[in-house]
């Protein structure tokens, strides 16, 4: 951990599924002594919470209708980030298969957007020493002025490859055909949908290692702070 003296820096990383924002952004901010939020566990937990209340996920008329009832709450400590809905923790619960295939449908209701865009502005700009944000609409929409916008990619073959290993040996072809749906759904919708924004930063994680992507944002990181 390092943090010194340093201003707080805001750092937006952006991407489709599996291109390695979660791994990243955690490494990242625990080796700068950043604060670290998952927004797509915030998506996750409110789409567990419709499904938990027997909310119709095909109606997005009923899901804005109930969008400000969970209180939905994220812990920003990379070593240890949390998420809980009122009360309960869903850290598990959220990876569902289930959730997994609900949580575009819901992510693309407005009102979902508007609430949980207010809880991690909320949650952005009351970290001391800065914050490294994870998403798909981070740099575009949440935190247009952030220091420093990030945004990964990789093919899908790559990405399809790391989420199987993860799975524990899951249907690569099953898997890709997953992901390119979810990036899909998330990239066509109107409100807030997965971009880049012109002023991010590219970074092709296809073959590159865990610890290289860390390294180069690392760095950019530090570049950006010597700038401030
Ligand atoms: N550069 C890389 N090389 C190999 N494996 C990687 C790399 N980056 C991440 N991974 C692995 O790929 C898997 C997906 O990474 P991660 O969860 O960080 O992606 P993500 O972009 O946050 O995905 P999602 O948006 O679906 O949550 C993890 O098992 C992670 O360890
Ligand atoms: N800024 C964001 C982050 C996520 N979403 C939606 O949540 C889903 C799950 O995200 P993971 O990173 O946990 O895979 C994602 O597919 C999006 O539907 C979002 O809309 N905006």
């Amino acid at each position: 951990m390092e943090n010194g003296a340093a201003k707080p820096v805001i750092v937006a990383i952006d991407g489709p599924s599996g291109t390695g924002k979660s791994s990243t952004s955690k490494a990242v901010a625990a080796q700068l002594g950043l604060s670290y939020l998952d927004t797509g566990a915030q998506y996750r937990a409110i789409t567990w919470w419709m499904v938990s209340n027997g909310i119709d996920i095909e109606d997005p008329t009923a899901i804005a209708a109930v969008a400000a009832k969970p209180e939905i709450i994220s812990g920003t400590d990379p070593a240890n980030p949390t998420i809980s809905v009122d009360g309960t923790d869903v850290a598990g619960p959220i990876r569902t298969q289930e959730v997994t295939s609900k949580v575009s449908a819901v992510s693309a209701v407005p009102e979902v957007r508007a609430r949980i865009t207010e809880l991690q502005r909320t949650l952005a700009t009351s970290a001391e020493y800065g914050i490294v944000v994870e998403g798909r609409d981070i740099g575009t929409t949440v935190l247009p002025d952030a220091d420093l916008k990030i945004f990964l990619t990789a093919s899908a073959e790559a990405r399809a490859a790391r989420r199987s290993g993860e799975l524990k040996g899951a249907d690569v072809n099953a898997t890709r055909e997953a992901l390119i749906k979810r990036d899909a759904a998330d990239s066509s919708r109107k409100t807030s949908p997965l971009a880049k924004a012109d002023d991010a930063v590219e970074v092709d994680t296809t073959a590159l290692t865990l610890p290289q992507v860390i390294e180069c944002v690392v760095t950019l990181v530090e570049e950006k702070r010597a700038a401030k």
